[in-house]
């Protein structure tokens, strides 16, 4: 008999020595297991009955491995979130407690991947490999695990890295009217965070197909996939799908944040949630309160924008950041969901329609916008320029109403408008073009120093271009302080005004042609 033959014919023998002990040694055992029935179903929910040990948010299973999620849980009735289409369930079929709640898988195999809610990829690749799974609700850190914010979260925008900063473990609303350019805010700050080792969650709830689509294709065309994360439920899925998708992706984000990593999650849109999560609960017949939505709508937003936070050295020191985005109707930015948002969130930046239209983009409004955390972490070389930006910038705003009426303004009015206008000029930026930390401050500095005052206001974006090609030229030792965290010396900053005059020169309007006097001949 040859070796091989004889080594398969031992394994063989143990294999059926096993199985013959395990037939020996089996005893059957009843399991008992509660079987519900369905009793009721209509869009997106479905009321059972006989599952009464049924706890508070317990998934529970039908047939083929559809889901549905406990949510009112009375004697004789419990009624139930579905995570499948209702159209595959009838009345009478049976629902088991599956004795979990509802979870997702989580690791670092779901960078560059597109998921629903319940983990299942929706990029035609096979399922992502995880290593752990994280209940989707879970409680927020408490208030001795989490530290200050102390390191800005750089957008790449020049209107908010300067005027309403970031940091990284804040909670920033972003909010305006449809189609103001609330979602590129969000994914331009994606974009910016290519090499800075921040793990990005891009979690659309409700959205539309092409709308997630044209998301993706931007975050897969600039290589900013590779370091994030896209959890989709589109706004033909079931309402609990929808519901259950910014706490997925939470969990999804908290992973990251627990392994110490720096984490940034946007939520497009809360508008979207807080509709799914008021049909579900009118279907159910939970009172309603304000503008029909139930009574604890700010407790789901407040429980999973807390869970954002920046953690303790001892726990890692993670962090995770919050672009929650919201829709508001006819700029009523004092409607029952914004203005919920707004008392959750550390900040919010406000999107002007009368702007974008203008063309002024990103057509962040200032003055409504305000940033509560993030100016104690803004580098000291923005911190030095940023304060008389502002200032500046909301005379002007003041002013330019009245210069509407075609007054006659003294000089020192013209002088603030004209500067108002180049800030605002410089502050534009086309989308996903963010924009690096050291040129952002270079162009703050030359506004600053009154350097863009003569340019004509047509002629803005090219100088801004030359200052940035001019940047090249900058003794390396300044350029390093640009973005380190030392403050700029005065020979610093003296030094960029002069690179900034030079690279400006050739914008600034020619000088009027001395007039020919009788004697020049
Ligand atoms: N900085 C920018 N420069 C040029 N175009 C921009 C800029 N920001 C946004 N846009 C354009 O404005 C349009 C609306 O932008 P976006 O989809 O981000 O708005 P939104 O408020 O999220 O819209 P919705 O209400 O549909 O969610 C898009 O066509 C986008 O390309």
């Amino acid at each position: 008999m040859s070796e091989p033959v004889g080594v398969l014919l031992t394994a063989l023998d143990s294999v059926f020595d096993e199985l013959t002990h395990a037939c020996a040694t089996y005893s059957p055992s009843l399991v008992p297991e509660e079987i519900g029935i369905i009793t009721s179903l209509s869009t997106g929910i479905a009321t059972i009955s006989g599952l009464p040990n049924l706890g508070n948010e317990e998934l529970v299973s039908f047939k083929d491995d559809r889901l549905g999620l406990a949510f009112n849980v009375d004697e004789g009735e419990v009624g139930l979130i579905l995570l499948c289409d209702y159209q595959d369930l009838h009345v009478g079929d049976e629902v088991r407690r599956t004795g979990r709640v509802m979870d997702i898988g989580v690791g670092n195999g779901l960078l560059g991947r597109v998921l629903d809610p319940l983990g299942r990829p929706i990029d035609g690749k096979p399922p992502p490999l995880t290593e752990h799974r994280l209940p989707v609700e879970r409680p927020a850190p408490a208030i001795m695990d989490r530290a200050p914010v102390s390191v800005p979260l750089q957008t790449g925008l020049k209107v908010v890295d300067a005027m309403i900063p970031i940091g990284r473990g804040q909670r920033e609303l972003i909010l305006g009217d449809r189609q103001t350019g609330k979602t590129a805010i969000a994914t331009d700050t994606i974009l910016n965070q290519r090499g800075q080792n921040v793990v990005c969650v891009y979690c659309a709830i409700g959205q539309r197909a092409s709308s997630v689509a044209k998301v993706i294709a931007n975050l897969e065309e600039k290589g900013a996939m590779e370091y994030t994360v896209v959890v989709v439920a589109e706004g033909n899925n079931a309402p609990g799908l929808v519901y259950i998708t910014p706490y997925a992706a939470t969990s999804i984000a908290e992973y990251f944040m627990e392994q110490g990593r720096d984490v940034l999650i946007v939520y497009d849109d809360l508008t979207q949630h807080a509709q799914a999560y008021r049909e579900l609960s009118l279907l159910l017949r939970r009172p309603p309160g304000r503008e029909a939505y139930p009574g604890d709508i700010f407790y789901i937003h407040s429980r999973m924008l807390e869970r954002s936070t920046h953690l303790i050295k001892d726990l890692g020191g993670g962090s995770l950041t919050a672009l929650p985005i919201i829709e508001t109707d006819a700029q009523d930015i004092s409607a029952y969901i914004p203005t919920n948002l707004i008392s959750i969130t550390d900040g919010q930046i406000y999107l002007s329609p009368t702007l974008f239209e203008l063309g002024v983009l990103p057509a962040v409004d200032v003055a409504l916008s305000v940033s509560r955390v993030g100016s104690q972490a803004q580098k000291p070389a923005y911190r030095a320029v940023a304060g008389d930006l502002k200032l500046a910038y909301s005379q002007f705003e003041e002013l330019e109403t009245f210069a509407k009426f075609g007054t006659h303004l003294d000089d020192a009015t013209r002088k603030t408008i004209d500067h108002g206008q180049r800030i605002r000029a410089c502050l534009k930026q086309p989308q996903s073009q963010p924009l690096p930390v050291a040129q952002q401050i270079v162009v703050l500095i030359a506004l600053q120093a009154g350097l863009f005052d003569q340019v004509p206001l047509d002629k803005v974006a090219d100088g801004e271009g030359a200052l940035q090609k001019a940047l090249k030229t900058l003794p390396k030792d300044v350029a390093g302080r640009l973005t380190s965290e030392d403050k700029l010396s005065d020979e610093d900053r003296k030094t960029i005004v002069a690179l900034a005059k030079g690279a400006l020169a050739g914008f600034q309007p020619k000088p009027d042609p001395a007039p020919a006097t009788k004697d020049a001949k």
